[in-house]
């Protein structure tokens, strides 16, 4: 299956889901000079509660946090999207080295890592009826940015150790991804996709402006993790972003001046 090793990376990807040279493609690189202050565009409404955190895991690709979404308790409304989202997971991507490991890039500036909230359109039944619609998904895309040990991150990093291997979870109760904030809700918006196969064409990105801090420690803890199961020779989970895609003509907007 799809990774993010020589032979089964982003570049290999094009062989299985064609889509992968498709017209709307994600990430992409935010040149700043490029986008367009929109002042139509509302601030984002993140409406997010603890007790829908259900449990951690490691899925082979990233180290995600599931979400009870048989309900409207977490959303995410207004900003650039009509109707109501719903959170069903965040995850995230980072490199083997602070020089690279974010997917969206400024002005060609590669982030340590980067923080994906994904939000389903509740005008569809569930998310796999949404995540191959055109407006099906919201992703809010949170830059890590080397700095001060960030606490609200400790939480996560400390479940690590017992998810080391593909496949491994663990109960996350009670968790406020809202934490996971900055201060700044700024943000770009463009219309693209998933970021890993099947690279749907679903997403509309929300890419806030102010990243969150992350320690060199802290970026050790992710690199820990493992992309391989625990009876499979071992593979650091390392490098699992997707480099930025052709922009093919597509606006970015600003929420901010
Ligand atoms: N990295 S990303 O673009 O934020 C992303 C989000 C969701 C998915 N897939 C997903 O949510 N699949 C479950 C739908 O049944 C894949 C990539
Ligand atoms: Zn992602």
């Amino acid at each position: 299956g799809w990774g993010y090793s020589d032979h089964n990376g982003p570049d290999k990807w094009y062989k299985d889901y064609e889509i992968a040279n498709g017209p709307r493609q994600s990430p992409i690189d935010i040149q700043t000079s490029g986008a367009s202050y929109d002042e139509s565009l509302k601030p984002l409404k993140l409406q997010y509660d603890p007790s829908t955190s259900l449990d951690i895991l490691n899925n082979g690709h990233s180290i995600q946090v599931n979400f009870a979404d048989d309900v409207d308790s977490s959303t995410l409304t207004e900003g650039p999207i009509s109707g109501k989202y719903r959170l069903k997971q965040f995850h995230f991507h980072w490199g083997a080295s602070d020089d690279k490991g974010s997917e969206h890039t400024v002005d060609g500036k590669r982030y340590p890592a980067e923080l994906h909230l994904v939000h389903w359109n509740t005008k569809y039944p569930s998310i796999a009826e949404a995540v191959s619609k055109p407006d099906g998904l919201a992703v809010v895309g949170v830059f890590l940015e080397n700095g001060a040990k960030n606490p609200n991150l400790q939480k996560i990093l400390d479940a690590v150790d017992a998810i080391k291997f593909k496949g491994k979870q663990d109960s996350f109760t009670n968790f406020d991804p809202t934490v996971l904030l900055p201060k700044s809700l700024d943000y770009w918006t463009y219309l693209g996709s998933l970021t890993t196969p099947p690279l749907h064409e679903s997403v509309t990105w929300i890419v806030c402006k102010q990243p969150i801090s992350v320690s060199a420690e802290q970026m050790k803890k992710f690199r820990s993790l493992l992309f391989t199961a625990e009876n499979e020779k071992a593979c650091c989970m390392v490098n699992n972003y997707r480099p930025p895609q052709p922009l093919k003509g597509r606006g970015v907007r600003a929420s901010f001046k």
